[in-house]
């Protein structure tokens, strides 16, 4: 990694940590929090591509784990991942390695539908399965009972999916960071002609 690769992944798990600043809203049944922090590994997977990605999010889960009070409300600490909360926080470090893997995969065919229909996939679907999943043990219900309590979380979730697309769209304009893999060939082949 260079000394710049390192600068943007302290940079995102820093704006992870920054979204804390936004007060949670904990969910009666669960203790779940709506909080505005998931938009940080959007943006992360989004703007860095994978590897760094993932990393940002890893440092920011590793601050947590030793105990700054990084996530929304002051709270940090292991205890956080025993949790309800837990496998969401780890989902983050997953999500945005999932999004910025399909961001490079696509990243010649990325329009800002395709980068919503991304970061909601990584950011919705995936994190819900993961976070429902831990909800389900910690809180003693079904699976399908835990993916219900993800309700009260859709409309902001799906409010920071366009901010994230709309935001590494600009970025893929203005200043692209990520370094997206070769065209196929046939793609090479039809430029070329
Ligand atoms: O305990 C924490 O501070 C972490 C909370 C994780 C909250 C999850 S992230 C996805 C979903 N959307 C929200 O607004 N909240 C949950």
């Amino acid at each position: 990694m260079r000394t710049r690769d390192i600068v943007y992944v302290a940079l995102f798990a820093a704006i992870t940590a920054a979204l804390a600043l936004f007060p949670p809203l904990p969910l009666s049944l669960t203790g779940v929090p709506i909080t505005a922090q998931s938009l940080g590994p959007m943006l992360a997977g989004s703007i860095l591509g994978w590897k760094r990605g993932a990393l940002s999010q890893l440092l920011f889960l590793a601050l947590v784990a030793a105990g700054l009070p990084l996530l929304a409300g002051g709270t940090g600490g292991l205890g956080r991942f025993a949790s309800a909360s837990g496998g969401y926080i780890i989902g983050w470090a997953i999500i945005a390695g999932l999004i910025g893997w399909l961001f490079e995969r696509l990243w010649h065919h990325l329009n800002l539908a395709v980068a919503i229909l991304i970061i909601a996939f990584g950011g919705i679907v995936v994190l819900y399965a993961i976070g429902s999943a831990w909800v389900a043990v910690v809180v003693h219900l079904g699976y399908f009972q835990a993916v219900a309590t993800n309700g009260p979380f859709l409309i902001g979730d799906a409010c920071k999916v366009v901010i994230a697309a709309l935001i590494a769209m600009g970025v893929k304009r203005a200043y692209p960071v990520i370094e997206p893999r070769p065209r196929a060939r046939q793609d090479k082949a039809s430029t070329a002609e």
